[in-house]
């Protein structure tokens, strides 16, 4: 029984706990198989690496100190480096040789002292905060340029190619938002849109939706020509929904006000109370979820008000417009046990107890009927709106005349979903994204076909793979023509971990770059083709 424990903390440990080493000179991998010879460029992605500083750890797998780690692909070649994003938080903790910046889920105290006193003069200290730049979750493409993200107010600049850390930028500069996704979308014209929440800004705590043109010559940060293309009043002042990502299509923007939310009164005071933020979010299981959907034309959302039962959202997974409905994908969950699972006691726990998932994850359709308003006032009361014949997704008008939604189940068991993105916002088919069954880690990719519901599946013993993420083929005719990345850490001491190519339509190996390094589970990333990073 101890040997199984010690077997299972071991891989608790080697995929989720354990402090990395960076790589930061470029090593060449070892190809097995093949390597297309268009697929030239940088796969970058981020991640937690380092969960303890001195004799203090992290509380949460999100907590840890941001990991980039990158693949460069060369006529069939790949070379692989990785480096810690330098950020304030992470340069002020090595210099203490302790935690002393706040993450989600672990409040850092700077003052050793637990004196009561010296505590409630640090906070007085502390009232206008800097929190955390620990850019730990995905990188974003502003303009020309590339940024670590996390969800607060703060991205840091980096050289998608050195790996380097660049400026600091403060998104309250150019934007309202004291929080902001780190899952933007990227329309056709080079833009990126964001969304963030602006907290108690003249007395109004509100969501926008924000637009980030392409590069002008000027070489200026992007930022500075942001435009707020909309805001939505949170439905309470001082508790907004929390969001990780929306959705967009063509002309909608797609916002989920979730009952997920943050306690402003109970954030301001829990540095003085001793509890961490994640300690400040609730779920509030008896109320709705809010649909919103903004027409980018009008820069106004739709007068119907959308709802749905009470869930929790991260991951949107793609939206469209079909013959006058808004569809879109998500990955959704019964409650926000999710966040939870990931306090590193808990994933010990769930390994050593075999205790399953209170709520796993599920990928459900929601079809929005883009109903006229007053021909919405002559329908009946209880009548299914939407017209599209196959999909069992309905939206009914209730006697408010508000609109009760009610999703069709794609799948169940996947997360990190990824599409070949030139089909964000268009009708798309095929879903590669993670498996997750009752246990809270990794062991399976697959390519979901939303179209048959059949899955395609990646597993090898001891690989945990990280999000999948679809490079198209330059000249791709089909939705699946390109190859499918995931980085794999291995728990095998004689395997080294490896970049595992998988084909796009029939989700068999095409090569693997083995690499003489060890790897972090990483969050997110992107791919940059060669011709843009020249740019
Ligand atoms: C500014 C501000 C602030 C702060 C904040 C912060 C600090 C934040 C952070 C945040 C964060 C930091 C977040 C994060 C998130 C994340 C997420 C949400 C994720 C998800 C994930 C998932 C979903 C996963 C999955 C997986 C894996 C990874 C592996 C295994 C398998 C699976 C698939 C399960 C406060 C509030 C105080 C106040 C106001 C203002
Ligand atoms: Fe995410």
């Amino acid at each position: 029984m101890e040997s199984s424990n010690t077997a299972l903390d071991s891989v608790v440990d080697v995929i989720f706990s354990a402090n990395r080493d960076e790589c930061p000179e470029p090593i060449k991998a070892e190809v097995q198989g093949h390597i297309p010879k268009w697929l030239q460029g940088t796969l970058l992605r981020n991640g937690p690496g380092k969960h303890s500083v001195g004799d203090m750890s992290y509380n949460h797998w999100f907590d840890g100190l941001a990991l980039l780690h990158s693949f460069t692909f060369k006529d069939g070649e790949v070379y692989y480096r990785s480096k810690f994003l330098r950020s304030d938080t992470f340069n002020s903790n090595m210099e203490a040789n302790r935690i002393v910046v706040s993450e989600f889920g672990t409040m850092a105290y700077p003052d050793p002292c637990k004196n009561i006193f010296s505590k409630a003069f640090t906070y007085l200290s502390h009232v206008v905060p800097e929190f955390t730049d620990n850019c730990l979750i995905n990188i974003i493409n502003y303009g020309d340029d590339y940024y670590a993200s996390s969800e607060t107010n703060f991205i840091r600049k980096i050289d998608p190619l050195t790996l380097e850390t660049l400026e600091k930028v403060d998104y309250m500069k150019y934007v309202t938002a004291n929080l902001a996704t780190s899952h933007p979308h990227y329309d056709s014209a080079g833009n990126t849109l964001n969304m963030g929440t602006s907290i108690g800004d003249k007395g109004k705590t509100k969501y926008i939706v924000f637009k980030v043109p392409p590069s002008s010559t000027d070489k200026k940060s992007p930022l500075k020509n942001a435009e707020v293309l909309c805001s939505i009043p949170a439905h309470r002042l001082l508790s907004p929904s929390y969001y990780h990502s929306f959705g967009m299509t063509e002309n909608y923007v797609i916002f989920i006000e979730q009952p997920l939310k943050l306690d402003i009164l109970k954030l301001a005071t829990a540095y003085f109370r001793g509890v961490n933020w994640a300690s400040c979010i609730d779920f509030v299981q008896d109320e709705k979820t809010w649909i919103h959907i903004i027409d980018k034309r009008t820069k106004k959302p739709l007068a119907e008000k959308f709802y749905t039962e009470a869930m929790v959202t991260y991951h949107h997974i793609n939206a469209y417009e079909e013959d006058g409905h808004v569809v879109f994908d998500i990955i959704a969950y019964k409650d926000n046990s999710l966040y939870d699972m990931f306090y590193l006691a808990n994933l010990r726990k769930d390994l050593t107890e075999e205790t399953t998932l209170t709520s796993t994850p599920t990928c459900k359709r929601f079809v929005i009927p883009l109903q006229d308003e007053k021909v919405l006032k002559s329908v009946e009361v209880g009548a299914n709106l939407v017209k599209l014949p196959k999909t069992t997704a309905k939206a009914t008008k209730d006697k408010n005349g508000d609109i009760a939604c009610s999703p069709e189940i794609l799948c169940d068991g996947i997360e990190l979903p990824r599409i070949n993105y030139a089909y964000n916002g268009k009708k798309n088919r095929y879903v590669y994204a993670s498996h997750v069954e009752w246990r809270p880690i990794p062991t399976k990719i697959v390519k979901f076909d939303t179209v048959t519901r059949d899955m395609l599946i990646w597993t090898e013993d001891n690989c945990w793979p990280a999000e999948p993420l679809f490079v198209p083929h330059p000249d791709a005719k089909e939705e699946d023509d390109g190859v499918i990345l995931s980085s794999i850490v291995s728990t095998d001491p004689k395997k080294s971990p490896f970049l595992l190519i998988l084909d796009g339509k029939t989700f068999q190996e095409l090569g693997r770059a083995n690499v003489n390094a060890t790897f972090h589970l990483d969050l997110h990333g992107i791919f940059i083709p060669e011709q843009k990073l020249a740019q």
